[in-house]
């Protein structure tokens, strides 16, 4: 296999051998802690910008295949592992995690120690840097990655947002095969905001008895409050929340008018549209293992997550009631405003990949639709 490395814009060099595409690739280097889903995890627009480095050491053991797609492909922009797969051994399977990078154009690095750069991610932040299998210059690298724009200020929502409204009407599939879920019946009209959104929520709702119509992020509060929806859905996304345009403002508009439940990017904007603030984290929050405590109940979820953004707690204060911390780190994991309807998480609860322990969350935003 072809040499490659991974330069830092500190100047830190891993070496390793390329997969996937050759080639070069600049994005911002943020880790992974769980053990498996890469593909929900390369396919999640949330990881527009991004090279993603998998904590774990064993990567591409299951292949690739359509059904575990998040979004029509994959949408991190690099993949850093530490022993890649050559076979995949699973019955789902339909190619290689390498054929599936390959042939999306998606650059990766295999053979790092990926122990070492998490912890100096850990350590120094998250920061851009630059996947080369073209023999160039460390120190050209770095300076390449140096110049290359950082995630703060980027609106990368409205970029990869539908640019039509459509309809969504698949429920979540049984994949070991099982018969299909038998669809709820059809009890809500849901509008939901696609900032980069990721199928499974959708089929989540879907599964609640929602009929749902994605909506392109610019889509104003009237368009919306047009259609007479029973609720608005506001979706993950990329990129920093304060960058997204008018989205504060819009959303703003239909508080108090419409139950509103938001996801991760969505969470951000909602708080954003209350007057709160959002700041970028040092390495954020990427996994499926983020202890999550609900204050309101006492109960504690181990949540799946990916963000590099949060909200400001304090800036909350007398506009939201905070119902959710992280128990690693204190910040801000779910808000509600009871007088509005509406409520958010960081984290996602269609987990996807993860454990399941937050899906009550979408049962939650269709009784307050039902009221
Ligand atoms: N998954 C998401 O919606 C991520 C939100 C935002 N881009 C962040 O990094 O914090």
């Amino acid at each position: 296999m072809k040499k490659a490395v991974l330069v830092l814009a500190d100047g830190t060099v891993f070496e390793g051998r390329a997969f996937g595409a050759h080639g070069e690739t600049v994005g911002e280097v943020v880790f992974n802690t769980s053990m498996m889903g890469y593909q929900e995890i390369l396919t999640d627009p949330s990881y527009v910008g991004q090279v993603v480095t998998m904590a774990y050491p064993e990567m591409g053991n299951v292949g690739a295949n359509p059904e575990d797609e998040e979004a029509g492909k994959p949408h991190a922009v690099g993949m850093v592992v530490r022993t890649l797969s050559e076979k995949s051994s699973n019955w789902r399977a339909q190619e290689t995690l390498d054929a599936y990078l390959k042939r999306h154009g998606v650059a990766g690095i295999e053979g790092v120690d990926t122990r070492r750069l998490v912890r100096h991610l850990r350590v120094h932040g998250a920061q851009q840097g630059i996947i080369s299998s073209e023999n160039h210059t460390p120190a050209a690298l770095a300076e390449r990655a140096r110049s290359a724009p950082g995630m703060e200020g980027l609106d990368l929502a409205t970029g990869v947002s539908t640019k039509e409204p459509y309809t969504f009407t698949t429920p979540s599939q049984d994949v070991f095969g099982g018969a299909p879920r038998a669809a709820r019946e059809t009890r809500f009209d849901v509008v939901a905001y696609d900032y980069g959104l990721k199928r499974s929520m959708l089929q989540f709702l879907v599964d609640e008895g929602c009929r749902v119509t994605v909506v392109p992020a610019s889509t104003t509060a009237e368009q919306v409050l047009a259609r007479k929806p029973h609720g608005v859905f506001l979706a993950n996304g990329p990129g920093d929340p304060a960058a997204v345009k008018g989205a504060d403002r819009t959303v703003a508009n239909l508080l108090g008018k419409v139950p509103v439940f938001g996801i991760c990017l969505g969470h951000q904007i909602l708080a954003l549209a209350l007057g709160g603030r959002t700041y970028k984290m040092k390495f954020g929050h990427r996994g499926a293992n983020q202890p999550v405590k609900d204050l309101t109940t006492g109960k504690v979820e181990i949540t799946a997550q990916n963000h590099g953004f949060a909200v400001d707690d304090a800036s909350l204060k007398g506009k939201a009631v905070v119902t959710h911390i992280n128990l690693n780190d204190g910040t801000v994991e779910g808000l509600s405003i009871p007088d509005a309807r509406a409520f958010s998480v960081q984290y996602h609860p269609e987990s996807s990949p993860g454990p399941h322990d937050a899906r009550y969350l979408f049962s939650r935003f269709a009784k307050l639709m039902a009221q």
